[in-house]
This record gives structure tokens, C-alpha cells and sequence, in this order.
């Protein structure tokens, strides 16, 4: 990527703070945003991150001036910007359906904006290399859109945007119509882009690990409301509650009673022949508590006849998945519970192993498991359909 000429780096923030002041947006009755208060840096790399439905493009939507406000007021350093139309806000926007003319050359699409805004020829053609050179599409920029493939599609579109240098880059969900390689590959560049150019972007997923790998803050939603902000590694190691811990990868969310709990440290158990103790970082007041742990947090540690361990949980392996270096299995313990755990070993199903999890790696919440999976999509939800069918509840 060549990046950092004179011109680019003038694309630099044009603003030090841009802040979201109880931004709400209701559609009748029902309130798709409420409360939304966010403070964004110049050059920061946002992500909004939530299950279908849970308010994220509202929020951009409203940010780009696509969808009025029903309440609250969105300030660019001293400037209030929510009553401007999108035209005047200098934002670029980035689709998922990259919305390229597809009659036009990649060279014609980048320069597009330019030429609506009246810029020069001489001050388009350079700036149009520029854009091309930042998304190594230079070798292309005669062809037609659907010469092109998905990858290099969105890389027109990014380069369509920054072509504008905005003072900030809406991007809702721009890789969900790429293939699982070129979705990796094009989210390195996106984070590339950003770096390099320095501009802030706030960035649509319903996909974590995208999220993780290219924010320098996360912004959780659910249902409409801010849910956590924090870094990747905040919100990775320490999720603020079960329905988060689900997102970020913890998917046995097992609900237990509590045996005893202080300083921290919280022992559950003496249900389903499980005994978990592990880390809580708010008090613990209620009978039952959730423990997560991530299937990787799992080890095996030997026969389940002669193992000793702490927070040993037996079980017979049910299913078995080859992912190279490891396997991903589902096995249940005597109780009916469902665990899954990932391990280098090769196990087979129908064999009864012995799994250890240290303390330190079980994130003890003092909520139901039910409450969260009401608001998930897919890991608590499963976790809650697979405890409760076999458990009983
Ligand atoms: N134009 C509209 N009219 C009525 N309801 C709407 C409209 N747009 C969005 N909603 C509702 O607002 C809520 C939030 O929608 P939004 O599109 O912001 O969610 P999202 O998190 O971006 O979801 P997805 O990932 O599926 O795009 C949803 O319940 C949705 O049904």
C-alpha cells in the first residue's frame, strides 16, 4: 500500500472530538435507538457491534443524516451537525452493496463525487491516482465494475470515499458479501487504509472478531442501548454480562446455583455433577449465578477415573470436529449439561474425558442465562435450548 503523500495526510481529521448526545430514533411506537451517547476522537476506529436488529445502522444512518433524530443532538467539536443534511456533514459512506455505476470505469466511479463537487481536472486526476494507488487498484482503473472481483468491488467503493477525504468514513457491515478469505484479507487493508490515512471511522458488524480486529474501541449494542464501550481486550477479557461474554466467544454459559461467594471468587455447583469456582467482578447476590467459559479455556486432563484437578468436569465427548490443529468437541457431562471445549488431543466421540478450566478463566455473572438468551441470536441462546433440554431447565 503507498500511502502517506503530502495530500493524503491533508485528509487527516478535520475535527477533534465528534460527540452523540442521547441520540434516540423511534419508527412509531417502536424505539430502534435510545439514549446513545458516545464521544468520538478524531482518528479513532469505532465499531458498533450487536445481533440483527439491536439499532447499529440506525445509528450510522443517523450519524450520515440518512434518518432524522427523535431526540438527543450529535456535536462536531463546537458544531451542532444533527439538523444538517448528509451533503454538508463531509461524511463518506461505505455500503455493503458497494452502489458503484456499473457503466462507468473504476477511474470514472472514484472520480464521480469529485466531479459533483466541481473539483478541477487536473486536482481530480491526482487525487483520483492517489485513491486508486491507497487501494492498489491502479493496474484496474479502466475496467468496468463487473470486470472486477467482489474484493476489488468494495476496494472501488473505499476508494470512492476517501477520494472525498471526509473528515469521517461510515462503513455498514462493507464485507458481509464477501467470500471467508477475502473477508480476512479486505478487513487487513481496511485497517491499513485507516492507519495509514489516519481517518476516523465508524464501522457497522454483527461480527465480533471483525470487530475486535480492526476497532480501537467496541461499542456493544442490544435492543437499542449501548450495552459496553471498551477496547477489543476490555471487552474481550472482561465482558460486562452474559448476553457480551456470548458474543465474545464464551459460549458455555452454565447457570448454577451458588455454593458461596466473596473477594472475587465464586464457587457454583452441586447441580448436573458440576462444580465450577471462578472470578466475578460485581457481587453476587442472588441463589443462582452463570459461569462462561470459552471452549479453548478447556483442558484435558486425563481419564476421568483418575484425574484430580480443580474445576474438573467429566464428560463423554458427542460429537468431534477436525480444525487442524485442534478439535472442537460437544460432550455432555453426567448431568445432561452440554460443554463444548476445544483441544489439541485427539478425541473421539463416545470417549469420557476429564476437562479442567482454570479460576482465573471462568467469568462468573450474577444474571440468568435465559435474560441474556432472550436478547442473543445464536451462543446463549443455543447454550440455554441445549442446558434446558436436557437439564430439564
Ligand atoms: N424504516 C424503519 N421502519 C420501522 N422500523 C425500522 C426501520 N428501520 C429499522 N427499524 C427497526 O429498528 C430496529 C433497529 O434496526 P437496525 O436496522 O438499526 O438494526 P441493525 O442492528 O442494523 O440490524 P441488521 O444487522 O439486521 O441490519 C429493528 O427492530 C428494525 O426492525
Amino acid at each position: 500500500m503507498t500511502l502517506g503523500t503530502a495530500t493524503e495526510r491533508d485528509a487527516r481529521p478535520g475535527f477533534g472530538r465528534l460527540r452523540l448526545d442521547g441520540v434516540t430514533r423511534r419508527f412509531g411506537k417502536a424505539t430502534a435507538l435510545s439514549g446513545f451517547d458516545l464521544l468520538i476522537e478524531g482518528g479513532e476506529f469505532i465499531a458498533l457491534l450487536g445481533p440483527s436488529g439491536c439499532g447499529k445502522s440506525t445509528a450510522l444512518n443517523c450519524l450520515a443524516g440518512l434518518l432524522p433524530l427523535s431526540g438527543g443532538a450529535i456535536w462536531l467539536d463546537e458544531e451542532r451537525i444533527d439538523t444538517l443534511p448528509p451533503e454538508r456533514r463531509g461524511f463518506g459512506m461505505v455500503f455493503q452493496n458497494y452502489a458503484l455505476f456499473p457503466h462507468l470505469s473504476v477511474r470514472r466511479n472514484v472520480a464521480f463525487g469529485l466531479s459533483v463537487r466541481r473539483v478541477g481536472k487536473a486536482e481530480t486526476a491526482r487525487r483520483v491516482d492517489e485513491a486508486l494507488r491507497t487501494v492498489e487498484l491502479t493496474e484496474h482503473a479502466g475496467r468496468l465494475p463487473g470486470q472486477l472481483s467482489g474484493g476489488q468491488q468494495q476496494r472501488v467503493a473505499i476508494a470512492r470515499a476517501i477520494v472525498l477525504r471526509p473528515r469521517l468514513v461510515l462503513m455498514d457491515e462493507p464485507l458481509s458479501n464477501l467470500d471467508a478469505k477475502l473477508r480476512v484479507q479486505m478487513r487487513t487493508e481496511i485497517r491499513r487504509i485507516h492507519q495509514d490515512l489516519g481517518l476516523t471511522t465508524v464501522y457497522v458488524t454483527h461480527d465480533q472478531e471483525e470487530a475486535l480486529a480492526l476497532a480501537d474501541r467496541v461499542v456493544v449494542l442490544r435492543s437499542g442501548r449501548i450495552e459496553q464501550i471498551g477496547t477489543p481486550e476490555d471487552v474481550y477479557t472482561h465482558p460486562a454480562g452474559t448476553y457480551i461474554a456470548g458474543f465474545m466467544g464464551y459460549r458455555n454459559l452454565l447457570e448454577l446455583p451458588v455454593l458461596s461467594s466473596g473477594d472475587g471468587t465464586v464457587r457454583l455447583g452441586g447441580e448436573s455433577g458440576l462444580t465450577l469456582t471462578g472470578r466475578s467482578r460485581q457481587p453476587i447476590g442472588g441463589p443462582r449465578a452463570v459461569a462462561a467459559v470459552r471452549p479453548e479455556d478447556f483442558q484435558v486432563a486425563g481419564s476421568p477415573d483418575t484425574a484430580t484437578a480443580e474445576n474438573l468436569v467429566r464428560v463423554r465427548v458427542e460429537v468431534a470436529e477436525f480444525h487442524g490443529r485442534e478439535v472442537a468437541a460437544e460432550a455432555v457431562t453426567d448431568g445432561g449439561r452440554v460443554i463444548h471445549f476445544r483441544t489439541p488431543e485427539r478425541v473421539a466421540p463416545g470417549e469420557r474425558v476429564a476437562l479442567t478450566v482454570p479460576p482465573e478463566r471462568v467469568l462468573v455473572f450474577g444474571e440468568s442465562v435465559r435474560e441474556a438468551a432472550r436478547a442473543l441470536d445464536r451462543p446463549a441462546a443455543e447454550a440455554l435450548g441445549e442446558t434446558g433440554a436436557r437439564d430439564g431447565g
